[in-house]
């Protein structure tokens, strides 16, 4: 008989996991959520078999357990879990965002019968809900995964075995080391995207067409400004200390910055930019890691009526598969570039020879 798993929290992660868990087709979903209209949307489009109200009696029923909701109420169900009269063994994992609290209420965990594996899929939206969840939203991501001292190889292997549906890369890392890493690449940029929509937003007050002007660059650097805020402030809650120490170094940097500016230094600001530039491209998203490994091949599209579904019949005619496709905006509301994410070098290749033979301005993103 398949073994049953519960997602607790069905929203965008939870979401997306359940999708992927459910088209791996070896076990059987159930639900948990605070909001019972979440359960009834994921009962009616078959992402759970089951969706329950009592917590307890859903985790009765599991094998394993994914805690999927906000920090702060993922902590609280770890507790409520701990309560429960269970009489099999469960591995548990979680996916926050932040593993310093949760790995602290992990070690409160008595209960003989549950196995805790911190757990955090290094991809997500700044969308949220059980609306955003998506199957293949981990893919060729890093899934961190920490496991508690009482868990034994075969455990940490047993919920790989369940995970390896959301076909991202597992990487094994203590609570801290996640947390300092995380803080720098995920939470700090965070905090500095809001502060710059804030900044533009003071300027509007003498300067009302701001919003006019913004254009490609500050919408790429603040899209994660439209983050879920309870989601976020949750996040920079549990890691203040963190976020504090990164506020002090990007003060003294701005500082340096400032002073870079005032010197009118331009060799200096050259090597800083170019210093940037070059790390940032080695981000390049073929590189597994926090930016999916994705091969993109921008296509401008402006004046060409029907033009995304001419791209994809193309392509298909060709046996290429897309991984995703993003329609980007020259301005608002103007339609200029598709971007088209392909799992492989090769479909990205083969894809810019065939749209630039028809005539298609392309580019590959390198
Ligand atoms: N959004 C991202 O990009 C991202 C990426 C990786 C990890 N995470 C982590 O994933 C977790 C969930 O984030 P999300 O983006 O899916 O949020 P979400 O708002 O999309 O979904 C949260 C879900 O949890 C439910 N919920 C809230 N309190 C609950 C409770 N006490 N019991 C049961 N269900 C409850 C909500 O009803 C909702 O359905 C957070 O811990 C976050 O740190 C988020
Ligand atoms: O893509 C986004 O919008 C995200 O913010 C995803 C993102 C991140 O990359 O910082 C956000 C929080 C997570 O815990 C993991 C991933």
């Amino acid at each position: 008989m398949n073994k049953t798993v519960l997602v607790a929290g069905l929203g965008l992660i939870g979401g997306s996991i359940a999708l992927s868990i459910k088209q791996a087709g070896k076990h059987r979903i159930i639900g948990y959520d605070i909001d019972s209209s979440v359960l009834e949307y994921c009962i009616l489009n078959g992402i759970v078999e089951e969706g329950l109200e009592d917590f307890e009696k859903a985790a009765q029923m599991a094998d394993y357990i994914i805690l999927a909701a906000p920090v702060s109420k993922t902590v609280h169900l770890m507790q409520q879990l701990n309560t429960f009269s269970l009489d099999k063994q469960v591995i548990v994992s979680d996916v926050s965002s932040v593993k310093r609290p949760i790995m602290e209420a992990a070690q409160s965990l008595t209960s003989p019968f549950i196995r805790f594996i911190g757990g955090h899929p290094m991809a997500g939206s700044h969308k949220k809900g059980i609306e955003a969840a998506r199957v293949h939203l981990f893919e060729n991501a890093i899934y961190v995964l920490s496991p508690m001292y009482n868990c034994t190889d075969d455990v940490v292997e047993e919920l790989q075995a369940l995970l390896q549906a959301t076909k991202s890369n597992f990487m094994i890392l203590n609570p801290v080391e996640h947390d300092e890493m995380t803080s720098v690449i995920s939470h700090f940029p965070h905090l500095i995207a809001s502060s710059l929509v804030h900044q533009a937003k003071n300027w509007q007050e003498t300067h009302p067409y701001i919003p006019k002007l913004a254009a490609g660059g500050f919408r790429d650097i603040t899209r994660i400004a439209s983050s879920n805020p309870e989601m976020w402030q949750d996040i920079f809650f549990h890691n203040r200390q963190g976020m504090a120490g990164l506020l002090e170094d990007w003060i003294s940097e701005m500082s340096s910055l400032k002073e870079l500016l005032e010197n009118g230094d331009r060799e200096t600001m050259y090597d800083y930019l170019e210093q940037a530039k070059e790390y940032r491209d080695g981000l390049a998203p073929k590189k597994k890691g926090a930016i999916p490994a994705f091969y993109d091949l921008y296509v401008d599209i402006r004046d060409q009526p029907g033009a995304l579904l001419k791209v994809v019949e193309l392509l298909a005619s060709s046996q290429i598969s897309i991984n995703n496709i993003e329609i980007l905006e020259i301005r608002e509301g103007i339609t200029g570039v598709l971007r088209l994410s392909f799992p492989d070098k090769k479909s990205q290749q083969d894809s810019d020879r065939i749209l630039s033979g028809k005539g298609y301005e392309t580019t590959i993103q390198e």
